[in-house]
């Protein structure tokens, strides 16, 4: 090459120089975890636990790409539906004994394109985009190369006991003269949320150096699944402060169900003269009950012709023959003046795909389909027919919970 084209266009040291540093996210979700099977794509509060933190890492905006590295199929699956890319990583850094560090440095080698890695670890869903996007500005614009989380702590420590006739000593405080919680700052302690650092920290063999700094974490979004006893802590905390997506929740005001899978658990009994039986869970009609107290309209639909569902006695509206449920419930909503947001959808079926993805609140049995699955942003512990709708009508009221605190919140600024 002649230097005049050599200098026409520049060799790949130097593009990489020219262009912005590429920041990736990148959450581990290897298989086989210990403790809890699957851990990772474990519905917490209906939401794959790999969920919450992809939501919030695709959402912040500020990562050149985000991905899932698995060994995993399944993972695959549902890393790909959140929106990730997804690395298949090798067996030898999918071990019980295998590092974060170990994962991260094969994921390097295979992506020569990044130049700083965002490690989100999964098992702190109430990650909220706005911490990640403080990180960002850290690395890219106030120059660390390196950034963790931490929380504060009010913790006092003592020395553990080793042999016989020893005394314990205090770690961190003096006995005679304790410290109130507020006269004391406290500790900031890691709280393995996330680890970002520079590409040569990593290839170094370390996580955290370099020009080193924390980023302390509100403490209600600090939440670490270790052990299986902390899974319904972490259920309680990322429903009251968990990041649910970019788009304000809104008030439910209708909640359209479908008959046949979720009011129903889908069988039919036929007697000889043809007439047919199915059954529906007391704990649901009590859900739709409570549901219309709360002032939230219930309608049921069904795709199939059956007088049985129409003799159903649930005090609500029931649509049966829907051939496209997409254009009946759009004609309601119209005719209701509501917006998709301000309904909730329980679906189980590939035809209740496309209401699910436009609801403002989705949801779907445990046995639903797996694209019911895919599209909806709630996934019920129960099956059909078996207290779905009541456990959906819970989660509904849950959230509603939470747009008043919200409105509340807004309200009092504004006062
Ligand atoms: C960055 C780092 O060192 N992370 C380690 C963290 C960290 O030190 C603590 O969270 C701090 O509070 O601790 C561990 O944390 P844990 O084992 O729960 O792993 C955190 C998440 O990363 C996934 N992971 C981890 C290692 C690996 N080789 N592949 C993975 O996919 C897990 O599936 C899980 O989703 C620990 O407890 O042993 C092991 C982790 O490797």
């Amino acid at each position: 090459m002649d230097s005049a084209a050599a200098s026409a266009s520049p060799g790949p040291a130097a593009q990489a120089a020219q262009r912005p540093p590429h920041m990736a996210a990148l959450v581990l979700a290897r298989g086989g975890s210990k403790g809890i099977p699957l851990k990772n794509i474990k519905p917490l509060a209906g939401v794959p636990l790999i969920g919450w933190v992809l939501r919030a890492a695709i959402d912040a905006g500020v990562f050149q790409s985000v991905w899932v590295s698995t060994d995993h199929d399944e993972i695959e699956k549902v890393a790909k539906q959140f929106g990730a890319q997804v690395h298949r990583r090798s067996s030898e850094v999918s071990q019980d004994s295998s590092t974060s560090l170990d994962a991260i440095k094969e994921f390097l080698l295979h992506h020569k394109e990044v130049d700083i890695i965002g490690n989100i670890q999964a098992t702190s869903p109430c990650l909220h985009p706005d911490d990640l996007i403080k990180v960002a500005k850290m690395i890219r614009e106030d120059g660390f190369e390196c950034v963790f989380s931490v929380v504060r702590r009010h913790l006092f420590r003592w020395s553990e006991i080793k042999g016989v006739n020893k005394v314990t000593t205090p770690q961190n405080l003096n006995p005679a003269k304790r410290p109130r919680r507020q006269d004391w700052d406290g500790e900031l302690c890691e709280n393995g949320s996330f680890y970002f650092a520079k590409k040569h920290l990593i290839e170094g063999g370390c996580l955290q150096g370099g020009k080193v700094i924390y980023y302390e974490m509100r403490a209600e979004r600090s939440v670490d699944i270790d052990i299986d006893i902390d899974w319904p802590i972490a259920e309680q905390r990322v429903l009251r402060y968990g990041y649910f997506g970019k788009e304000p929740l809104k008030e439910v005001k209708l909640l359209v169900c479908n008959i046949d899978g979720c009011l129903t658990n889908g069988h039919i009994y036929l007697s000889e003269d043809q007439k047919e039986i199915i059954s529906y869970d007391v704990r649901d009609a009590v859900g739709i009950s409570l549901l219309k107290k709360r002032g939230v309209q219930v309608w049921l639909i069904s795709e199939r012709c059956s007088k049985t569902i129409s003799a159903m006695k649930l005090d609500c509206e029931v649509i049966v023959s829907v051939t496209h449920k997409l254009r009946v419930v759009e004609d309601w909503i119209n005719k209701m003046s509501l917006s998709w947001k301000e309904v909730a959808y329980l679906g189980n079926e590939e035809s209740d795909v496309d209401c699910l993805k436009k609801a403002g609140m989705s949801g779907v049995p445990a046995d639903a389909c797996a694209t019911a699955q895919k599209a909806a942003g709630y996934i019920c512990k129960s099956n059909g027919g078996r207290g779905a709708i009541r456990e959906f009508a819970e989660h509904i009221f849950l959230l509603m919970e939470k747009v008043n605190s919200q409105e509340r919140k807004l309200n009092d600024l504004k006062n």
